[in-house]
């Protein structure tokens, strides 16, 4: 039987979170120590961050949660090149994320 529609960000963020490549994305970008960031990147947001937010029911609706997903994956697109260790990161994790919502929906 489908997981109850509130489960799902609960059961999708810990598997971002335990993926391998979610390492760039756990702590929010310290941004004094990547030249450049604060001025890029307007709206940062982090796994961490949203997993607060998760815990103490700041979403409205699951589109909320996955909006702050899609701003962690979008904004390493726009910072990073595709080729780096951290873009190639981006795009691997983003395509898993991609696999399991079909799957959880
Ligand atoms: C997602 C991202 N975009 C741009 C620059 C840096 C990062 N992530 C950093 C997070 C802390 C560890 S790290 O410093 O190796 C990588």
């Amino acid at each position: 039987p489908p997981l109850r529609v509130s489960l799902f960000p609960r059961v999708l963020l810990g598997e971002l979170e335990a993926h391998q490549d979610a390492w760039p994305f756990l702590l929010p970008v310290d941004q004094r120590s990547v030249p450049g960031y604060r001025k890029v990147i307007r709206r940062p947001m982090d796994l961490s961050t949203i997993r607060g937010r998760v815990s103490s029911n700041q979403y409205p609706d699951t589109e909320a949660f996955l909006s702050d997903l899609a701003l962690v994956l979008d904004n390493c697109e726009r910072f990073n090149e595709d080729r780096s260790e951290i873009g190639r990161a981006g795009l691997r994790l983003r395509s898993f994320l991609e696999r399991r919502w079909a799957q959880l929906l």
